[in-house]
């Protein structure tokens, strides 16, 4: 793989990622769409191959940062596998106008899907409703914000989602929107289910059998809803649905730091000991009552069905084209 500098707001939100200071699928496909635009309007050439080559390794360099919302490698393909299937692209102006045009649809598609995704999911929410939600997904929290609006009285219930606590930002989020949100121990679910009507949470993948890779501790949760016969949502864009899945690619769960789970100083006192920290874990699909996205309520077997309504007969494995051209 060639080495070749890459424009300092590329970098910084390459790391921004990498670090969770920008998290959540969606914020993750729009940043990556934005970082994309960075790319393309620092580039000073006018070789449309060598920007060809330049665009194949900002997007690889992209899609490495974190491994398992595939909303990233959606978001890099839906910007750049246009300009890299272009045969007909005369100059890197026009590649360039090519690539800034996807990139602000890709942003714009993501804004107006939260807001269907809104429309629909407050529609299954009825007044008076507890509501339990895990970790911080913004699609989640568009329909809670959403159903408060449309005056129903709900109450929600945050999972603190350790060890990075991601409930907080929930609980903030939700707050300022006016909820009545009660912050809760993970481990609290089993004793808590009963007085739960609906549990929403977001999405990371969404496999093509119907399973739902999100926020580790979000399967447990499905089991404890489904022994109790409680609705089990998912809340998310189609932009999370994997064609890589269609034909078995397993979804790659990150292993993040021992030391967000135990200190340095514990860790050091204790060389023995073994830490694992996966982020996400896998709901299977039968655990799911439905999967709330901009285009419907769907049941979770009908995800293959999504596939193909979003990426026709390419649903089988469209991969980042240009990645494997030469030397990027
Ligand atoms: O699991 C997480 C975030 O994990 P992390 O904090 O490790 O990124 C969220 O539930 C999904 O990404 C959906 O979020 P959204 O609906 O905002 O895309």
């Amino acid at each position: 793989m060639m080495e070749r500098a890459l424009p300092e707001e590329v970098v910084e939100i390459a790391r921004d990622i990498k670090d969770m200071r920008i998290r959540g699928a969606g914020r993750i496909a729009r940043a990556a769409a934005r970082a994309l635009s960075m790319a393309v309007e620092k580039y000073s050439g006018d070789d449309l191959e060598d920007f060809r080559r330049y665009i194949g390794f900002v997007a690889e360099y992209l899609v490495k940062t974190r491994p398992t919302a595939v909303s990233l490698p959606n978001a890099v393909s839906f910007v750049v596998n246009p300009f890299f299937k272009a045969r007909d692209l005369k100059s890197v102006q026009e590649a360039r106008r090519m690539l800034l045009e996807r990139a602000s649809a890709f942003i714009k598609y993501s804004e107006d899907a939260l807001e269907r995704i809104a429309e629909i999911g407050s529609r299954l929410v009825q007044d008076g409703d507890n509501i339990l939600t895990h970790c911080n997904s913004e699609a989640v929290a568009s329909i809670i914000r959403r159903a408060i609006r449309e005056g129903k009285n709900i109450k929600v219930f945050a999972t603190e989602t350790r060890p990075l606590y991601q409930g907080h930002i929930t609980a903030r989020m939700l707050l300022d929107a006016g909820a009545d949100i009660t912050l809760i121990p993970d481990s609290s679910i089993r004793s808590i289910i009963r007085r739960i009507d609906k549990v929403i949470v977001g999405a990371d993948t969404v496999t093509a059998n119907g399973a739902v890779v999100n926020k580790i501790g979000t399967s447990l949760i499905a089991l404890i809803a489904h022994e109790r016969r409680t609705d089990f949502y998912v809340a998310t864009e189609t932009y999370k649905f994997s064609p890589y899945t269609v034909w078995g690619e397993p979804v790659v769960i990150e292993e993040r730091a021992p030391t967000e789970v135990a200190s340095q100083e514990f860790l050091d006192k204790h060389p023995k000991l073994k830490i694992l920290n996966p982020s996400f874990d896998v709901t299977p699909s039968s655990y799911i009552t439905g999967i709330i996205t901009e285009i419907g309520l769907i049941p979770p077997n009908a995800a293959l069905l999504v596939l193909e309504e979003v990426y026709g007969r390419e649903a089988g494995h469209e991969p980042i084209q240009g990645l494997d051209e030469g030397e990027v």
